[in-house]
């Protein structure tokens, strides 16, 4: 399996490495724009296989899309992150730029690969790249679900001072402010867990996985790249296994939750052609209206990039 990562920055290093290390695919292209970034990162990820026991072989690339020919998955993290006092909608104009730009070298060379996005604003992001491709919504993919319920589960588990590993959760919703946790579908070992912590250390939790990302943007001056590196991999890995995780992902729906023609995470099966399959989940009232709020948050930010264009 060949699988290209665009952008050798935080993210996209910090994927290509986890493809690497866990061999997730044999052949890794790390491609960038600036002269050398990519080569470097990927010498050196080649330098870790001695220490860390893996074959898989990363191989960076400046701005040549040809070395990418016939990549089965792409990844796409190329872009400004935001920083401090910046919200992710405000890096549309430049990123919408570099994702039409990128998608378009990238299916002139592999027409038949499944691209992730993790480019932000990552809704829209990934409407640009599906726009630009012209691939079918189930190949063209957003990373921000698993990442968002990473962190809910993350806070969840040193709460409850439990390990990580048996908090499950799915979230729902645009990745932004408006992004909907559902308390109803989030487990601990199997427990509810509404029978485990009282409602406002619950609501203090969703307040803060709401803002996660800005959270760490307010510490380091740049956005996050482990977990969201980590998530990625794990959308790759699914494809490329054939494992049928069940994942949130940012997809188009049409029709599902009564929504049409608007990118916006769900629960999915992701498997070898992607998406396998949308997961509509019976949502009360309360939830709906949450999910409701987050797609007209998208929808807006997605007419500002048909404005763009
Ligand atoms: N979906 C999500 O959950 C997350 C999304 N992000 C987003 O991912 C993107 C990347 O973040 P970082 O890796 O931290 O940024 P970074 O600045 O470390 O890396 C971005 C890389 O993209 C490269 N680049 C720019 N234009 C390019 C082009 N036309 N072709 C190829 N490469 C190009 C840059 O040279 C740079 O190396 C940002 O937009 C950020 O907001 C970050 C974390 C989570
Ligand atoms: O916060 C950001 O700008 C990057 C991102 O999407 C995240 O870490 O969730």
């Amino acid at each position: 399996m060949k699988v290209t990562v665009v952008g050798a920055g935080n993210v996209g290093a910090t994927c290509a490495d986890i493809l690497a290390y866990r061999e997730i695919a044999n052949e890794i292209i790390l491609i960038d724009i600036k002269e050398g970034v990519a080569e470097g990162k990927a010498l050196d990820i080649w330098q870790k296989a001695p220490v860390d026991l893996y074959d898989s072989k990363t191989i960076g690339v400046t701005s040549d899309y040809s070395k990418t020919a016939n990549s089965d998955v792409v990844v796409i993290t190329s872009g400004l992150p935001r920083k401090p006092g910046m919200t992710r909608d405000d890096l549309i104009e430049t990123n919408a730029g570099i994702v039409k730009s990128v998608t378009e070298q990238i299916i002139s060379f592999s027409p038949n690969a499944i691209i992730i996005v993790v480019s932000n604003p990552l809704d829209v992001m990934t409407y640009q790249a599906h726009i630009t491709s012209k691939l079918p919504r189930t190949k063209v993919i957003g990373m921000a679900g698993i990442l968002d319920t990473a962190r809910y589960r993350a806070f969840l588990a040193d709460e409850l001072n439990v390990s990580p590993k048996d908090i499950q959760a799915i979230l729902m919703g645009g990745h932004g402010d408006t992004m909907v946790p559902l308390p109803r579908y989030t487990t601990v070992g199997g427990i509810p867990v509404t029978e485990l912590m009282d409602a406002d250390k619950l609501d203090a939790i969703i307040e803060r996985t709401k803002f996660g990302g800005g959270e760490l943007v307010k510490l380091m001056g740049t956005s996050a790249w482990y977990a969201p590196g980590s998530a990625a991999a794990q959308m790759v890995e699914a494809i490329v296994r054939d494992q049928r995780r069940v994942f949130p992902v940012c997809v188009k729906l049409e029709g599902e939750y009564g929504i049409d023609e608007c990118y916006l995470g769900v629960p999915v099966i992701l498997g070898k052609n992607g998406v396998e399959k949308v997961i509509e989940l019976d949502l009360n009232k309360d939830e709906m209206a949450l999910l409701n709020e987050s797609r007209d948050h998208v929808l807006e930010v997605m007419s500002v990039l048909d404005r763009l264009k």
